[in-house]
């Protein structure tokens, strides 16, 4: 069985998460897609918001997508979300399985400085996709590291939870950024200063 996982802080979890997912799923035949909230990610600021609210926004995203799911594995493990510990735990735990990792342009220009990215190439597959104002190639990696990245292009959306999270706290709409439950969960929750 193939699975991806799409990791992020989804501070929110918004439509560029969405496309990128199914993107991937289609382009690649991934069976399910895993959506993984990190707790502390591991080379950014983290989240304004807590773990379970941001598991729950991703819980709202999905639910009317059987293929795509939700691993909570590194918002109960607590600690600086590294890939690679969760990625050695799945495995273990479903041998079967050929996971690949999902990751935006900005991303695959990142890898190398990923913990034990060797070990975690070695590991999965990573899927890069395009992602406005980046170029989607992998020319500057090593070559051992682009071995295990696979490209696909999307739509290019220019949505960023640090654009959801700028417009939401000046009062500007957030609506159709973001899946419509998501966006009914943060009017309900008042989450990024949104005002019901
Ligand atoms: N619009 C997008 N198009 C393609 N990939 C995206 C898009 N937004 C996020 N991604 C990818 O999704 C993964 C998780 O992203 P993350 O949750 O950090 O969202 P973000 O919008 O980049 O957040 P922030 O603005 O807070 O940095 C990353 O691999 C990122 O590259
Ligand atoms: O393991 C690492 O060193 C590592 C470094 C940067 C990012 N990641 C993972 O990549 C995913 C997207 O990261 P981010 O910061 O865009 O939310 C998320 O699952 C992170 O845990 C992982």
């Amino acid at each position: 069985m193939k699975v991806g996982i799409m990791g992020g802080t989804f501070d929110p979890i918004h439509n560029g998460h969405m496309v990128a997912a199914e993107t991937a799923r289609d382009a690649f035949g991934l069976e399910e897609i895993w959506f993984m909230p990190s707790h502390i990610p591991p080379h950014k600021h983290a989240a304004g918001v807590s773990g379970e609210d941001r598991l729950a926004l991703v819980r709202e995203a999905i639910r009317n997508n059987s293929a795509f799911r939700i691993l909570d594995w590194e918002i109960v493990r607590g600690g600086v979300s590294y890939t690679i510990d969760t990625i050695r735990m799945l495995q273990e735990r479903y041998p079967e399985v050929e996971f690949y990792f999902i990751i935006g342009a900005d991303m695959v220009q990142y890898l190398p400085k990923w913990k034990d990215i060797d070990e975690l190439a070695r590991r999965l597959t990573f899927i890069g996709l395009s992602r406005p104002g980046i170029p989607l190639d992998l020319g500057a990696l090593p070559s051992h590291i682009a071995a295990s990245v696979r490209l696909a292009e999307m739509p290019e959306i220019g949505i960023s939870s640090t654009l959801i999270r700028e417009r939401a706290a000046s009062g500007r709409s957030i609506r159709y950024l973001v899946p419509e439950a998501v966006y009914d969960y943060v009017v309900r929750s008042e989450l990024y200063g949104v005002q019901p």
